[in-house]
């Protein structure tokens, strides 16, 4: 609807849109009224993924503008109801599968995608936020990841790749429904899943030898972080991105809560992936702050689903859990969250545990007794596993806590204050972290990169926010803030030696900043880089071949928006 008549005369598609010439602005009206229309969130992430498949750029217009608005839409805790109800809700292709027996043909298959890309976002499906083994269902995830990476870091979306491994799945009920599209055996074991992404990872380097590759939502992430970390441009969201994005918050909350980083003690309720990425990377901030390791890593202690996490409670423990395991209960059996708070008097509580309403009124409580400003973050998704919510943290603290929660809580009026909770969410540094080892291009993303994301988030906020007592910047300044994150990441491969874009080594900072803002993709500017006739090959998002008009044209999302 934006061509001009030329250009529709041009295109050959005069005469088959409305008469009229409508600029970007009506187009994104007649989406947003088209958005309220949808009477459930479920159906407002359908019509968005028609909209980003059929017209790129009107998507990101309409995210750029509304992003704190449609973030939930796209991304938890949407995304969750949408992977589940994936198999049911499917209508069209986006992001690439591939399955245990195209093993031998990876790098073939790769061929298959017909654009270059600088990025991708990979799952096994089997841990999709807090809800459980969901098979290829998982694609929501790396599709909304990477939509995140081109809304708030301005990455190509044609240089993005989401990528969906069919290693078979543990949820029976979805082996067995007639509508699941992944295969219906049960999940490969660890040597097999080894042996597989050991070829796709040589695939997709031989492929794209610069493509950095974002591991999201593994059951069992750790032995791949440790194989790949330092052979390949390749990052654990879950473990170091969530890592990173809880320390960046946490650094002002300790300041806020007015008490010496040495005088912290954590409860995790949770000890998996996140649990243990975030303890570790705060573990490296206390020892920035003067406390040694050893002190450090004594100030925590771990829940699973057995209890809390000691040498001699009798199992064996899984590997990543020993390193904060307590040998200090003196045979004392674990009984409940609540007593583990009487006995330890937190002043942190972090929920990574997949259990909603975890955080009882009890505990909350309790936390509030303890502390001036407790340090309440219940980091799980999406909204509905939340371990308690932004209203139920306030008002069981008397609007005390410093606060943040994996999906998004509304703000709330509490003694004539408005309070407003933070995200604590990894969306806040991955974008970042991703494009800085894009534009570095970085042989490896090594720690103090990501941890540079963090202290980079930290210092992203403005006067207000600060003012404000708030943890983690608005939202509604993504772009801003990755920007920051991702200079940050840039040092710190540069310091590092990682990087290879050695030109960008002698920028000052602001230089850096136009530098990485210049190569940020941005929505609104892809009229003027469009040349006429526009007729090349498809290069919508992530749907390769995408034909938004049916009217037989090679048009694609990208075409219909830049005109
Ligand atoms: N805010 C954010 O940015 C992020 C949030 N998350 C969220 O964190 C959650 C956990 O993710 P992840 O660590 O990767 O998942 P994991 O499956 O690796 O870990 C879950 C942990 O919770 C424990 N658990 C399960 N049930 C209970 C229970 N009843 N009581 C106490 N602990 C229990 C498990 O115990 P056991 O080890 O015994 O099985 C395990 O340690 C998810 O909801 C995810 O969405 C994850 C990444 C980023
Ligand atoms: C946010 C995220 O990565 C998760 O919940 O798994
Ligand atoms: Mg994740």
């Amino acid at each position: 609807m934006a061509n001009s008549p030329d250009i529709r005369r041009q295109l050959k598609t005069y005469g088959l849109t409305p008469p009229a010439v409508e600029s970007h602005e009506v187009q994104a009206q007649r989406c947003l009224r088209l958005l309220a229309m949808k009477p459930t969130p479920i159906e407002k992430f359908q019509y968005l993924t028609h909209l980003r498949a059929t017209n790129v750029h009107l998507f990101y217009r309409l995210m750029s503008e509304n992003i704190k608005e449609l973030t939930p839409l796209i991304y938890t805790p949407t995304v969750g109801e949408a992977c589940v109800r994936w198999h049911e809700i499917w209508t069209q292709p986006e992001g690439m599968y591939l399955s245990w027996n195209d093993r031998g043909h990876l790098r073939e298959i790769l061929d298959n995608w017909p654009h270059e890309v600088e990025i991708t976002v990979l799952t096994d499906g089997s841990r999709i936020l807090g809800l459980g083994d969901l098979g290829v269902n998982g694609m929501g995830i790396p599709v909304g990841k990477l939509a995140l990476y081109t809304a708030c870091a301005g990455i190509r979306p044609s240089g993005t790749l989401p990528l969906t491994l069919d290693l078979g799945t543990g949820n029976e009920a979805l082996r067995n429904d007639p509508l699941y599209m992944g295969s219906r055996t049960p999940k490969i074991s660890a040597a097999e899943e080894k042996e597989f992404l050991d070829e796709l990872m040589t695939a997709l380097t031989d492929k794209w030898p610069s493509i950095v590759i974002q591991f999201e939502d593994f059951k069992s992430p750790f032995p791949a972080l440790e194989r790949y970390q330092n052979k390949y441009c390749m990052f654990n969201d879950d473990v170091q991105g969530t890592g990173a994005v809880i320390v960046g918050g946490f650094i002002n909350a300790i300041r806020a809560s007015g008490v010496p980083a040495k005088d912290h003690r954590a409860v995790f309720l949770g000890a998996g992936s996140a649990g243990v990425g975030v303890a570790k990377q705060i573990v490296e901030f206390f020892i920035k702050e003067g406390v040694t390791e050893e002190e450090a890593r004594k100030k925590f202690w771990f829940v699973d689903s057995k209890g809390l996490v000691t040498h001699d409670r009798g199992d064996k423990l899984a590997e990543h859990k020993v390193y904060f395991a307590r040998d200090d209960n003196n045979g004392r059996q674990y009984q409940s969250l609540s007593r583990l708070i009487d006995f330890v008097q937190p002043t942190i509580l972090m929920g990574l545990s997949t259990i909603g309403g975890a955080f009882n009124k009890d505990i909350l409580q309790k936390m509030a007794k303890l502390n001036d400003r407790p340090i309440i973050f219940p980091l799980s998704n999406p909204s509905s596993k939340s371990e308690c919510t932004f209203d139920e943290a306030v008002h069981n603290t008397e609007g005390r806590c410093l606060f943040a929660s994996g999906s998004p809580f509304p703000s709330l009026e509490y003694n004539g204050k408005l309070l407003t909770p933070g995200q604590g969410n990894n969306m806040y540094v991955f974008p970042g972290i991703g494009l800085g080892a894009i534009l570095s291009k970085s042989i490896t993303i090594s720690q103090d990169m990501i941890y540079a994301s963090a202290e980079s988030l930290s210092t992203a906020l403005n006067k207000q926010e600060t003012a404000d007592g708030w943890l983690y910047p608005d939202i509604r300044r993504i772009r801003e803030v990755s920007v920051v994150v991702t200079r940050g990441v840039i040092r710190a491969a540069q310091q590092n030696g990682v990087d290879r874009a050695v030109e960008l080594r002698q920028m000052s900072d602001d230089q850096l900043d136009v530098y990485i803002k210049e190569r940020m993709y941005d929505p609104f500017n892809e009229i003027e880089k469009t040349t006429y006739p526009v007729t090349q090959p498809a290069g919508s998002g992530h749907h390769p071949f995408a034909n938004g008009n049916g009217v037989g044209h090679v048009t694609n999302g990208l075409n219909n928006a830049h005109l």
